[in-house]
């Protein structure tokens, strides 16, 4: 079933997302390409830096690469940096990956007290709401309950989350890698509370649960440093961090190891630089789901 498909259908009808993405990334590989329209690389594209020059972008990577990656992944902060007309255009753009049949990953990496995280699951992830794609990234650091209107929406709508739990930043470990008060990093508390919401799905015979993290390709030996049990979250994983930031074929295999079938690898710039011709943006996103497929998902 495509995105759009799903988009058509009444939230309870809808299968849940994990079980999409999962489909997804048999049929396409785990590739996600970034939607990033960095300044630089619409000066690059021959594109203006202001709300019609990211909406033009973004179109353009959809129409290059729609159906052909399991997943797009639009960063917010790049149109929220144009205003409402630059927000206008996120909206066009995960309207557009929508109707091309792809699921989109809005990375807008919300995290607030759960009243007010109330608002932004309507925003991210209710029927009907122009901003809302398939899935949305989110902070825990206001707490993982916190987080708990947005998990809650996702799982009525058939639409996912991806936690930050262990970045591909390296200021991240001042945080991520901090002991709480019962004993457990930071990133093997917020990866325990994710398993417990997928517990359900997984028993229920699902491929995967709807409720993601997000682990940095880059991360090294910290999930095993930090006691971050990775493969109890049944659950997919964002591997940001591929490409730009250094992390290849080697790195995801290393990091992911046991757990590469529920990853997700995700790379904007190594991607988004072979633009703006269509078919060198294949050609880029085709390298790079090749990659991804080796290290993560080599034919059974
Ligand atoms: O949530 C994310 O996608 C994310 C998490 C993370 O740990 N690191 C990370 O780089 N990202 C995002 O992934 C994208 C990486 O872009 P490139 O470095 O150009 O591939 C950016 O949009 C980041 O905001």
């Amino acid at each position: 079933m495509s995105a759009a498909e799903a988009a058509a259908m009444t939230a309870a009808a809808r299968p849940p997302f994990g079980a999409r993405l999962a489909t997804a990334m048999d049929e396409l590989g785990p590739l996600c390409v970034g939607i990033d329209p960095h300044p630089a690389l619409l000066a690059d594209w021959g594109l203006a830096d202001d709300a019609a020059g990211v909406r033009e972008f973004g179109l353009r990577v959809v129409e290059a690469l729609g159906g052909r990656v399991a997943a797009l992944k639009p960063q917010a902060a790049f149109f929220e940096r144009h205003g409402s007309s630059g927000v206008a255009a996120l909206e066009d753009v995960v309207a557009a990956a929508r109707a091309a049949g792809t699921l989109t990953i809005v990375d807008a990496k919300r995290g607030d007290i759960g009243s007010t995280m109330a608002g932004y699951a309507e925003a991210f992830l209710a029927d009907g709401s122009p901003l809302a794609g398939d899935a949305v990234t989110l902070s825990p650091y206001l707490g993982f309950g916190s987080l708990a209107p947005a998990a809650e929406l996702a799982a009525a709508t058939g639409r996912g989350i991806f936690v930050l739990c262990l970045t591909s930043n390296p200021e991240g470990q001042q945080v991520q890698h901090a002991v709480g008060p019962d004993g457990l990093t930071v990133a093997a508390s917020v990866a325990a509370q994710a398993a417990a919401l997928n517990a359900g799905a997984v028993s229920d015979g699902l491929p995967m649960g709807s409720v993601g993290l997000v682990v940095g390709a880059t991360i090294g030996a910290a999930a095993r440093e930090t006691g971050t049990d990775l493969e109890a979250v049944a659950g997919p994983l964002l591997a940001p961090g591929v490409g730009a930031q250094g992390a290849g074929e080697r790195e995801l295999a290393d990091v992911f190891g046991a757990v590469r079938r529920n990853v997700l690898a995700s790379s904007s710039r190594g991607v988004l630089a072979a633009g703006p011709d269509a078919a060198e943006l294949r050609g880029a996103a085709q390298r790079s789901t090749a990659q991804a497929r080796a290290a993560l998902r080599p034919p059974r």
